[in-house]
């Protein structure tokens, strides 16, 4: 089996893990969700740096919520063509990113594959340098790619030296959540790095259950406030993902 650890966490064996995505606008209402997620016990804590309104106290931010987070702590800055909440230009994206790794502020990073690839494959040699690791994400929040189309993506991101490679979708049919979860199993079985994938809205909750058949390690669920459509709260998914789980 794949494995990966983020921090102590190791995800790739057995029953996929639990995220949870912090989306405060405010320091003030950064600090609290985090605590009122804690509470739930997730394995990991997604910061949504897109969510946050002034980016310009990060570091101390980092700091703070340490205290309060007892899980690893991957950084995401989702661009709102990505489907996150504001715009950044590229110079920006990758000198936040770049700044994140200098000051060793995560456990792991989010990068956003559909761009400059020749920056991404820097970016993540550099993380790599600072023993971070990478998560290659790809969204698509218009429609489902093929079995085919969702399978190259994930390649691409193993190509690109990704430790886990994530893939987001929209489904409009039930076939659309079938590809989705066909180019899972495949990408699980094919490829030497673990996969995150997902189908979101409503017909896709079934993939953020179902991870351990189909071969999907982490699964993100809901405090309060969800950031993306389909999460289902932390309650639920483990009490879901405890009845699934396989004897093998
Ligand atoms: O990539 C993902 C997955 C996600 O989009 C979801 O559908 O749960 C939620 C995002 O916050 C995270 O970065």
């Amino acid at each position: 089996m794949k494995t990966v650890k983020i921090g102590k966490l190791t995800l790739g064996n057995g029953c996929p893990k639990i995220a949870v995505s912090l989306t405060g606008k405010s320091a003030t209402e950064l600090l609290q969700q985090a605590q009122a997620v804690m509470n739930t016990q997730p394995d990991l804590i997604e910061w949504r740096l897109d969510y946050l309104q002034d980016l310009s106290n990060i570091k101390q931010l980092v700091g703070k919520l340490r205290l309060i987070l007892k899980v690893p702590l991957l950084l995401t800055f989702r661009t709102q063509e990505e489907g996150g909440v504001q715009p950044l230009g590229e110079k920006q994206y990758f000198g936040l990113l770049r700044k994140i790794i200098d000051q060793q502020l995560a456990d792991a990073l989010d990068i956003e594959v559909a761009r400059n690839h020749q920056q991404v494959e820097t970016l993540v040699q550099v993380a790599h340098q600072h023993k971070l690791p990478v998560i290659l994400s790809y969204h698509d929040f218009q429609q489902t790619p093929t079995t085919a189309q969702i399978l190259n993506h994930l390649k691409l991101m193993n190509e690109m030296q990704a430790d886990l490679a994530k893939i987001a979708v929209m489904p409009h049919t039930a076939y659309d959540v079938l590809e989705l979860l066909t180019a899972t199993r495949k990408a699980a079985d094919q490829l030497p790095l673990p996969v995150i994938t997902m189908a979101m809205g409503s017909l896709g909750k079934i993939t953020r259950l179902s991870g351990e058949l189909f071969g999907s390690v982490l699964t993100f669920g809901s405090v309060g406030t969800s950031s993306a459509p389909g999460q289902i709260s932390v309650a639920r998914l483990r009490t879901i993902l405890a009845e699934l789980q396989l004897q093998l």
